[in-house]
């Protein structure tokens, strides 16, 4: 297990695991869904829990959230334990489940009206926060149509407005955005971002994009058969845990392995791998090939790398340095590309399959 964690920051955390631990049992099958998690969340962190399908996520939000008990270990969220002090937690929470949690034939502002009210605030209160969580997700024009109308992309910030109306100091969104078409995705992020820098909540959310983890949350917990393997700023996680990939395309393959020789004396350690590249008109004769190669700082030693084969006159005829993403990142912890662990594939065809329900009923 990896975690840069062990460093105790100097604010106070809002969320603390000790051995966290769920088994679900079923016809006598057992699923160890999370083991022994050793969490912390600080004040005002935005952090993403990123893991495949079945990691382990949603199960570790449900904990939290008190929506399950767990099977061992203990947690406290906002200062209070998660399993003796139940509707103390739930009082400081925001939780923003996958399904959609307004009723479609509501109103999105009297869906607001009426958790803030559950919630034990005065009508006053309700009414005031309810206008500003429309000015500030963006529903001004539709708030006062019925769920059912809503476009995916506004159906998900009213759910998120619905879990600010008490104005927790933590927020957990469980997927937020699976389901959303990328420009909704998009702009859900912003919401998100904007929410944090507004009110400093502290944000939990879980993800199987990468490309979401990357870009919205300063830390990246990563989750894998219900373990913590990973824990770090994104940048931290690839410069620790992932290459950046070279490719140099030669119209000859010759060249190309000639070139793969000489590199070696480059990056010793890591040998380059060679690969056909077909012409698609089929008329070059011989075929190209590319040299591509893994090394901790490539886009620094692309230039190096250059001079030196237009010396030996095997200049490529093409050249590109690619940065690690967090699936290099995963892929080098546990040997298995986060896609292929039924992440960020199954995420886009959901996206894909809902972006026929983001037009407005
Ligand atoms: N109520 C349940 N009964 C039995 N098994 C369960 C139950 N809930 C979850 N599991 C199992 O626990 C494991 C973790 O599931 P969980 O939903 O937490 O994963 P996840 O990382 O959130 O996945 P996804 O990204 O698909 O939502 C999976 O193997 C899942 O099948």
């Amino acid at each position: 297990m990896i975690s840069t964690t062990s460093t105790a920051p100097a604010t106070a955390p809002v969320i603390r695991t000790q051995g966290l631990t769920k088994q679900f049992t079923s016809r006598k099958q057992t699923v160890d869904a999370v083991r022994g998690l050793d969490l912390r969340v600080d004040e005002g962190e935005l952090v993403a829990l990123l893991g495949p399908n079945g990691a382990g996520k949603s199960t570790t939000l449900r904990m939290l959230t008190t929506l399950l008990p767990p099977t061992a270990g203990t947690a406290q969220v906002a200062g209070f334990d998660i399993t003796r002090q139940r509707s103390a937690v739930r009082a400081r929470i925001g939780y923003i489940g996958q399904g959609n949690g307004a009723g479609q034939s509501q109103r999105g502002r009297d869906e607001l009206l009426s958790q803030g009210r559950c919630y034990g605030m005065s009508r006053a209160a309700t009414a005031a926060r309810a206008d500003e969580l429309i000015a500030s997700l963006d529903l001004t024009g539709v708030a006062d149509r019925k769920v059912s109308t809503m476009s995916g992309g506004q159906r998900r910030r009213l759910d998120i407005a619905l879990g600010l109306v008490h104005s927790p100091r933590l927020l957990f969104l469980d997927e937020p955005s699976t389901g959303l078409d990328p420009q909704n995705r998009v702009n859900l992020q912003e919401h998100v971002r904007a929410l944090r820098a507004r009110h400093g909540t502290t944000v939990v959310l879980t993800t199987h994009y990468l490309d979401e983890a990357d870009a919205l949350a300063e830390r990246v917990i990563i989750i894998d058969h219900g373990q913590l393997i990973a824990d770090d700023t994104p940048a931290g996680l690839k410069a620790r845990h992932a290459d950046s990939e070279l490719v140099l395309a030669f119209d000859d393959a010759a060249d190309a392995q000639r070139a793969a020789d000489r590199l070696r004396q480059h990056v010793p350690d890591r040998p380059a791998r060679i690969e056909p590249v077909p012409d698609p008109s089929g008329a070059r004769r011989p075929p190209g090939a590319q040299v591509v190669l893994r090394a901790a700082d490539a886009p620094r030693l692309l230039p190096r790398l250059l001079r030196d084969l237009e010396e030996a006159g095997l200049a490529p005829a093409a050249a590109t340095a690619a940065s690690p993403t967090l699936d290099d990142v995963f892929l080098s912890l546990t040997g298995r590309s986060l896609r292929d662990a039924g992440g960020a594939e199954s995420a886009d065809a959901d996206a894909a399959d809902a972006n026929a329900k983001e037009t407005p009923a």
